[in-house]
């Protein structure tokens, strides 16, 4: 047991390991971010993880597709670098190329620990998803503002014995990324919507129609299957986060529309896609400028872990040194 790890330079042998991890990403800004104060301004670096029917993106130079290893097993594929316009971008298929990987199996650790191991500070989710809303048809972009969690098969932190912390999640995404995909959303044409609650199902299966009039009587906008834990880990993780559910289905509840399938949902996907694709190009330049720290989510460990320095678990504060590594190791 080491009762320092928080005390940066006192232990020796836990910060060797802190530090062999926590350089593994070409864009790794971790150690100017171990000492940000929330004047600093920081280069962001963009990910976009790509949902069903987004395995690849348009656009970037110097690509190059690289494995990234984390202390939480493998990520669903090899992260894709390159810059666009000269913004530095990392994209992650969430099911990996061509699809092998179902939500409950995604390793949601591994992805969010990766893209940060990466030096990815904003996290652009690409999602399809089934309509709960008569006025959200399909090809609507929904910008979601809230989730419900109702996924029951899956590790939903990094924390836990020997280092238990509890982040807010009243309010789960970057209204920040939001403005930035409203406004050049609206100049592209793209129908969307701001604000909206995506409900997270466990899946494979999709929804009886009696779970789908459930959550429509929740008041719920959008059903889909992958974005909890994915924003609970980010937030962890001290990672902006936001989501561009696009609406592929009716899922089941709409009298006048057939039942939710996976054809209809790839037929879709296909024109949502390029509008997704239209949408990532405008947005990444104006995400990438220069910004003030962002402290609803890069200051989200300031005030969450709980856990008295002399009950902390060395194993799990190594295996964190990247998700939490700036509040770690702050000297
Ligand atoms: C292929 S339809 C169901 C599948 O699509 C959505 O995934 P993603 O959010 O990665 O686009 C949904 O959540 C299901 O996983
Ligand atoms: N109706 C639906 N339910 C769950 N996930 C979905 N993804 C796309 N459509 C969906």
């Amino acid at each position: 047991m080491c009762p320092s790890l928080f005390l940066a330079g006192t232990c020796a042998a836990c910060r060797l390991v802190v530090q062999k991890r926590t350089v593994a990403g070409p864009f790794n800004q971790g150690a100017e971010r171990t000492h940000m104060s929330s004047e600093q301004e920081i280069q962001p670096v963009i990910g976009v993880i790509g949902g069903s029917g987004l395995y690849d993106i348009d656009g970037l130079e110097n690509k190059e597709w690289r494995r990234v290893e984390t202390p939480w097993g493998e990520p669903s594929d090899e992260l894709l670098f390159g810059t666009f316009e000269g913004v530095k971008c990392v994209f992650l298929p969430r099911h990996g190329r061509g699809h092998p990987i179902p939500p409950s199996e995604l390793n949601f650790r591994a992805n969010i620990d990766a893209l940060k191991r990466a030096g990815v500070t904003d996290i652009l989710s690409l999602s399809a998803v089934g309509s709960l809303k008569e006025e959200l048809p399909p090809g609507h972009f929904v910008l979601v503002d809230q989730f419900i969690d109702r996924s029951f098969a899956r590790i939903k932190t990094f924390f836990g014995t020997g280092c238990v912390a509890h982040v807010s999640m009243a309010d789960p995404v970057s209204h920040r990324i939001l403005d930035v995909v409203e406004r050049e959303g609206r100049k592209l044409g793209i129908s969307l919507i701001r604000g909206g609650t995506y409900l997270v199902m466990e899946g494979p299966q999709f929804s009886t129609r009696a779970e789908s009039h459930l959550y429509r009587s929740w008041g719920c906008s959008v059903v889909g299957m992958t974005n909890m834990p994915e924003a609970k880990l980010a937030r962890e993780a001290e990672m902006n986060y936001a989501t561009v559910a696009m609406v592929t289905d009716f899922d089941c509840w709409h009298p006048d529309h057939d039942s939710v399938t996976v054809e209809a949902v790839v037929k879709v996907m296909k024109g949502n896609a390029e509008n997704a694709r239209r949408l990532v190009k405008a947005i990444i330049p104006v995400l990438g400028q220069k910004r003030p720290v962002d402290p609803s989510a890069e200051r989200a460990l300031d005030f969450a872990l709980i856990t008295a320095p002399e009950k902390r678990d060395p194993a799990l504060m190594a295996k964190l040194d990247a998700v939490a590594g700036r509040i770690l190791n702050a000297g």
